[in-house]
């Protein structure tokens, strides 16, 4: 596809390149690659690869992506439906590799839509802390809901907010930030071929405006020791190498903590803060770029660069960077893709973390609930509906919209006037004086955590039935139950292979159908 590409942007990407454009321009002849993450919130990476049929070969960079071959389809597959994996290009999988989260820690998703990169957080808060994941684009929210709802995400918060609104709320709240910055593209027109025909030179400088009022944003959302990885799957410096060093040199409290650049990652390029290398848009940048110290241009050579001449993914960007505490209590930093700095990286102050820890709160396991729109609801409904059906599952804070009840997160600020399209784990609605289970809360259930389940496998047409929507015919024997006291009638958790798909209701040999129709197997 190289003859298709626009000739503004392989001019700028020869200057660059010098001896290496030949190579980089081949690889637009070679296929791109596909990849998928094992979701760890459903199933381990050994468990997945004992069942899985699919010849999966790892990505070095992330322990739980594989890549596969493109004929195998895994999307048109049942262990999707039961969100075991999400499909995520391999590249795009370093960030948040790079965020280094940990159980318990808040962390912004910022440009989050589709989910790729909040599902893979998700996976690594292992349900413990909160995942706050925003998106500017409401129609871009839809995907990112299904996708935390498919994945079985039980803590994050979905937000359909413009970034500087979510200042004043989460103000200096959050250990981890993510920008995966809306970009220029240039690194996706192998995946993308109508990105490349649609590229203008000047969206270079409209994406480099948008990404430095991001990161000033996440800046004033994230606490001293916290750390932000800011990402883009484009080539150009000024949204890369340049808009790091800008940063740097308007906030001196930050570092750019090194990555290693190893499997086939390339070191950030400091000669390139000057932007030399634009096409069209070159002097307009040079009149107007700010002075960058050599120290800020000497620190993107931490940054990376993942080119798809020098790896099997397609082009991306990372840089980590550090909200110094200044403080003389030091914690390692055990993520091995950093290099350390100076012998120790600068980490968080115990103090401060024992302050952070105090804000967070302990509530206790009694759910408190906080009332938003209609008051006149029965939440006895919602608590014997757990109680007969999933009698061990914590739901925490409660917090209702309208009919719609949730399960929030606990230590969440108070988000009035932000739009909230998720406020928690979303359990269900009440309806005509009866609770009704939501999809969502199927999917953040483990077969263990129900009284009642339907089991079908893999190799079993009525799994497929079963997604295209179709009431299937169950005798009772196949109804399982966790005591012989639970009645068979009733909602069950349907399964295949034993992971949850969704909810059927039995009755008398057959399971009612209550797969979502937009969820369906087509
Ligand atoms: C590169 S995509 C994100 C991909 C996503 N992180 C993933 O892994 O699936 C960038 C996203 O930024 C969103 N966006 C654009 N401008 C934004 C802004 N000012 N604030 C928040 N999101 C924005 C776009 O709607 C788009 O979904």
């Amino acid at each position: 596809m190289g003859s298709q590409l626009p000739e503004a942007f392989l001019t700028k990407m020869e200057r660059m390149l010098g001896e290496e454009y030949s190579a980089f321009l081949a690889s637009y002849e070679d296929t791109r690659w596909y990849g998928l993450r094992i979701n760890t919130l459903k199933t381990s990476v050994e468990q997945f690869l004992s069942i899985s049929a699919l010849p999966l070969k790892p990505i070095t960079w992330t322990p739980t992506g594989f890549y596969y071959n493109e004929a195998d389809r895994p999307g048109k597959h049942p262990y999707y439906h039961a969100g075991l994996y999400y499909i995520q290009e391999p590249s795009a999988m370093a960030p948040v590799e790079l965020l280094d989260v940990h159980p318990g820690e808040r962390v912004l998703d910022l440009c989050a839509a589709p989910g790729g990169k909040s599902t893979q957080i998700a996976a690594k808060l292992a349900g413990q802390g909160i995942l706050v994941t925003n998106d500017i684009h409401s129609d871009r929210v839809k995907a990112l809901v299904k996708n935390i709802e498919l994945s079985g995400v039980r803590n994050a918060v979905v937000l359909n907010e413009q970034p500087e609104k979510l200042q004043r709320p989460f103000e200096s709240y959050f250990d981890k930030i993510l920008i995966d910055a809306p970009c220029s593209g240039e690194g996706m027109f192998r995946k993308e071929e109508d990105m490349a025909k649609a590229w203008q030179p000047d969206w270079v400088k409209k994406y480099a405006e948008m990404q430095r009022e991001l990161l000033k944003q996440a800046a004033v959302m994230l606490r001293a020791g916290g750390r932000i990885v800011y990402s883009t799957c484009t080539f150009s410096p000024e949204e890369n190498e340049a808009m790091i060093a800008e940063f740097l040199e308007a906030h001196p409290r930050f570092k750019v903590l090194p990555i290693v650049p190893e499997h086939g990652f390339r070191s950030g390029v400091p000669a390139w803060v000057d932007v030399t290398a634009g096409s069209r848009i070159e002097e307009f940048e040079k009149a107007t770029a700010p002075h960058i110290s050599e120290r800020s241009k000497q620190a993107v050579e931490g940054t990376v660069r993942l080119w798809p001449h020098l790896l099997q993914g397609e082009g991306h960007f990372a840089a980590v960077l550090e909200y110094s505490i200044g403080d003389e209590d030091e914690l390692v930093d055990e993520n091995p893709m950093l290099q350390e700095e100076s012998g120790r990286f600068e980490a968080m102050k115990v103090s401060k973390q024992a302050k952070a820890g105090k804000q967070r709160g302990t509530e206790g396991s009694r759910p408190s609930v906080k009332v938003k729109g209609q008051l006149a609801v029965d939440l006895q409904l919602l608590y014997q509906f757990m109680a007969e059906h999933a009698p061990n599952v914590a739901i925490g804070t409660i917090t209702l919209h309208g009919d719609h009840v949730y399960a929030a997160p606990e230590g969440l600020p108070n988000l009035n006037g932000i739009r909230v399209i998720r406020p928690g784990w979303y359990l269900g609605s009440f309806r005509k004086q009866r609770f009704e289970p939501s999809h969502a809360l199927a999917m953040g259930l483990q077969a263990s955590d129900v009284v009642r389940t339907v089991s079908l496998s893999v190799g079993d047409g009525a799994a497929i039935r079963y997604l295209k929507g179709e009431t299937l015919e169950i005798p009772q024997e196949r109804v399982i139950r966790s005591h012989t006291d639970i009645p068979l009638k009733g909602y069950c958790l349907v399964c295949i292979d034993g992971y949850p798909v969704g909810w059927g209701k039995w009755l008398d040999g057959m399971l009612k159908n209550e797969y979502p129709a937009g969820w369906r197997w087509t």
